[in-house]
């Protein structure tokens, strides 16, 4: 047994607390009992309250049980208090419409389709851009402050995987998305950040920097229940994907390893802008249009038809000869634009446009 003293903080609000600082009711000890007389913590307590008396004034309200001072909560809402703060730990599963999170693993959920749906796009939750580490934790702190509790609350209940010493700039790290691709510039979202990695994803995410937000899109069909996916990696091969997302994220993937297949949007989106490129830097216009269209036609599928940069590429399909590289390394494939020959089949047409024709 013994006997208990501290100080409570009241009224619940205390303004200059950071962060879920209406939680924090009650700093107390025993004060008597042998391991109270080994640590001497009475002038522990002495000493941590003339240091919130200094700061919180009259909001400090010291009791001691010895002297029959009680404080100004009971011991059940101070439970409850701190039970809430525990329950931040335990990570309440999010709430999100068109949405079913789920749980994949201990403390980890997956973020499954419950209604038809194509496409979800979201605002940040929270942007920041390069800052030295030291600093972003006391950053984050201070924007989370300016938060809704409801934002609060979402972004404290994405995953955590560097749970040490610094909470914040430890979910940041786990869940940031670049706003755009290679850059410093990190993005926090209640939804997207609730998708987990597959090497063979059903879904592709990308920086909209027009709307200036993340978008997801379903690259093929996804059924009422499943779970959506994107690949955090930028492709490669099998082991060179793992080795980056154990670097990256701190895992290794434990969905289907299997090659990417047809369902690769994003890479087949790439492919045929290459062959854009190489076609325009030769004068091709016939040829630099369809690829162009057919980057178009994979980017509407990844990013949507309101992307710049599919916007670009659907430009690009019909004015070829605008793209800077116009003929910067020879006119030896000059062609017109509508010179794509119309009367050839499939096989054919295929033949004549990658040059196969001899
Ligand atoms: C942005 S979160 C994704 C959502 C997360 N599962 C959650 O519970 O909030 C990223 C973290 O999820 C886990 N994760 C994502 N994809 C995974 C996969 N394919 N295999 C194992 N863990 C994965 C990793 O811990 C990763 O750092």
């Amino acid at each position: 047994m013994g006997i208990d003293a501290g100080f409570d903080m009241y009224p619940r609000e205390h303004p200059k607390l950071p962060f879920e600082g209406h939680k924090f009711l009650r700093f107390s000890s025993k004060v008597s009992g042998s391991t109270a007389a080994d640590t001497k913590v009475d002038s522990y307590i002495d000493t941590v309250t003339r240091i919130a008396q200094t700061c919180f004034g009259s909001r400090i309200k010291c009791w001691h049980e010895g002297a029959d001072q009680i404080g100004a909560y009971d011991w059940v809402e101070v439970h409850e208090s701190l039970m809430s703060y525990q329950q931040m730990n335990l990570r309440l599963r999010p709430v999100l419409p068109s949405f079913l999170v789920a749980p994949i693993l201990s403390q980890s959920w997956a973020l499954r389709l419950s209604r038809s749906s194509t496409s979800s796009e979201k605002k940040p939750l929270l942007t920041v851009g390069p800052m030295p580490p030291d600093e972003l934790e006391r950053f984050l702190a201070t924007k989370l402050k300016a938060m809704s509790r409801e934002s609060q609350r979402q972004f404290l209940s994405l995953h955590n995987n560097f749970q040490a010493k610094n909470p914040f700039s430890g979910i940041f790290k786990t869940n940031a998305l670049p706003c755009g691709s290679g850059s410093p510039v990190g993005s926090v979202y209640p939804t997207v950040c609730l998708i987990n990695h597959s090497c063979m994803p059903n879904a592709h995410n990308n920086w909209n920097s027009a709307k200036e937000h993340e978008t997801i899109h379903a690259i093929r069909s996804i059924e009422r229940g499943a779970e959506i996916t994107i690949s955090y990696d930028h492709g490669g091969t099998s082991s060179e994907r793992q080795a980056f997302l154990k670097e990256s994220f701190g895992f290794s993937c434990t969905f289907l390893d299997q090659e990417f297949d047809a369902c690769a949007g994003a890479l087949v989106a790439r492919l045929y802008y290459d062959a854009f490129q190489i076609s325009i830097a030769h004068g091709d216009q016939a040829r630099a249009s369809i690829f162009a269209d057919r980057a178009y036609q994979a980017r509407v599928i990844c990013e949507g038809e309101d992307s710049p940069e599919t916007l670009r590429v659907k430009s690009l399909a019909l004015k070829p000869a605008v793209h800077s590289s116009f003929e910067a390394y020879s006119r030896k494939w000059k062609s017109a634009r509508d010179s794509v020959p119309k009367a050839l089949d499939t096989v054919d047409f295929d033949k004549w446009l990658f040059r196969q024709e001899n």
